[in-house]
């Protein structure tokens, strides 16, 4: 049976090249007799788009390519619905290679299944809005009524309801995005194909945008693909992210794995820049919490895993593991003293909680004040592992190199 958990592999893209020029065969051939870009350039005047690319994209995440103007991103993106064909590789798309389709199969991928968002808008300009956004439908054949009832639906999926009527300059920038976004949902479009797709707008719309697509991805579980040169809307809305130079992929991780361990020094200076304290959360610099203590336990118990463990302090738990307390070493010495059966007189109970979604900016603080480690738990105050001193300066520690400039 398969696995729940398992993610789908909804595009598997295997050792795909592209080569720009006339003599594609010659050039490929010297890419995997190892020679550069660069050489290739030299040496035979054919640009290497896209250098032997291997990933798979699951259902229903946001993968974002992300590298440097020239890497190959846009190139990338083209070939997942062949608006540019490969030179060698194969691209299987819900178990379709869709390299080796032909025209009339290729047309009916792009309407059906991967719906692409471009960033100069594409609006026709003498069509409403309702109509703009209901153009892909109209292609298909889709009848009148039909598609006007879907386009309203997505048009309210993007928050534009009312404006059905209106004329694309009447809008501002972000809202003629928002029709663009609404036209690629009314197609029913598993995949999104999205290029750049915020970067004309201005830093308060884009954000708003960006909120706007996690949320409608959430409720919608389409599966995207985004470009962008941007690193900061690359963390923010990535689900995992692709980083790509000179046709290659460098490296491919979510935000925190980016930026935790990045794969070179490439990678690594790429990243110097980012704010760790915003990216990271409690749950990417907790250790696991072991060991912990049930409450009905005795203080022999507990000094015996703290003398182990060489610990000073030991959190307390309940059978399912919610967040009772911690107890110090003193007290449980005293208490084992004293004869005490529990650990009830002993608890400190008023500890700081912090969530797993807490980000690493809020941590600082508090642990900097705190004489024990953090209990981090998640909604039901379940103890889901503890924050220590070192292990927030290590996040942090990360070397100091230059940045590389976009
Ligand atoms: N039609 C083309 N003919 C020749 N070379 C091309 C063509 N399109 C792209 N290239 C080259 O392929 C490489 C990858 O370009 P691509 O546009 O995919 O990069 P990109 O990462 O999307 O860059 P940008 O962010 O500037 O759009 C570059 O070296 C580019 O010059």
């Amino acid at each position: 049976m398969e696995n729940e958990y398992e993610p789908e592999v909804q595009i598997d893209v295997n050792k795909l090249s592209k080569i720009f020029g006339s003599r594609p065969e010659k050039a490929l051939q010297m890419l995997r007799d190892g020679q550069s870009k660069n050489e290739i350039l030299e040496k035979t005047g054919q640009t290497v788009g896209l250098n032997d690319i291997s990933f798979q994209v699951f259902k229903g995440e946001i993968f974002v390519l992300m590298g440097l103007s020239g890497c190959g991103k846009s190139t990338l993106l083209r070939c997942l619905n062949r608006l540019i064909d490969p030179t060698a590789g194969s691209i299987v798309i819900n178990g379709n290679d869709i390299v080796t389709m032909n025209d009339d199969e290729i047309r009916e991928f792009r309407r059906k299944q991967a719906g692409m968002i471009f960033q100069n808008f594409a609006l026709l300009p003498h069509r409403t809005v309702l109509d703009n956004v209901a153009f892909g439908l109209e292609i298909q054949g889709i009848e009148l009524e039909e598609r006007h009832r879907k386009a309203a639906e997505a048009l309210n999926l993007v928050g534009l309801a009312g404006y059905e009527q209106s004329m694309p300059d009447q809008l501002s920038g972000g809202m003629k995005q928002r029709v663009g976004l609404a036209r690629a949902l009314a197609s029913d479009a598993e995949i999104l194909l999205m290029d750049e797709a915020f970067s004309a707008l201005d830093p308060l719309i884009r954000r708003d945008m960006q909120d706007e697509l996690i949320d409608l991805q959430e409720r919608l579980n389409k599966t995207i693909i985004f470009v962008t040169h941007d690193l900061d809307e690359a963390l923010k809305l990535g689900t995992r992210i692709a980083l790509m130079k000179d046709g290659k992929i460098i490296q491919i991780g979510t935000s925190e794995e980016i930026l935790m361990n990045p794969s070179n020094d490439y990678v690594e200076r790429f990243v110097a820049d980012v704010d760790m304290t915003r990216v990271l959360t409690a749950q990417d610099v907790m250790k696991k919490a072991d060991p912990v203590i049930s409450c009905k336990s005795g203080p022999r118990l507990a000094a015996r895993l703290m003398k182990e463990y060489g610990i000073s302090s030991l959190f307390v738990v309940t059978q399912h593991r919610l967040l009772k307390g911690i107890v110090q070493i003193d007290d449980v010495v005293e208490a084992v003293k004293n004869d005490h059966k529990t650990l009830e007189n002993i608890v400190i109970n008023d500890l700081p909680q912090i969530h797993l979604n807490t980000p690493l900016g809020e941590i600082i603080p508090i642990i900097a004040d705190s004489k024990f480690p953090l209990p981090v738990v998640d909604e039901d105050t379940r103890l889901k592992g503890i924050i220590v001193r070192g292990s927030v300066l290590s996040a942090l520690a990360r070397k100091e190199s230059e940045p590389i400039v976009a």
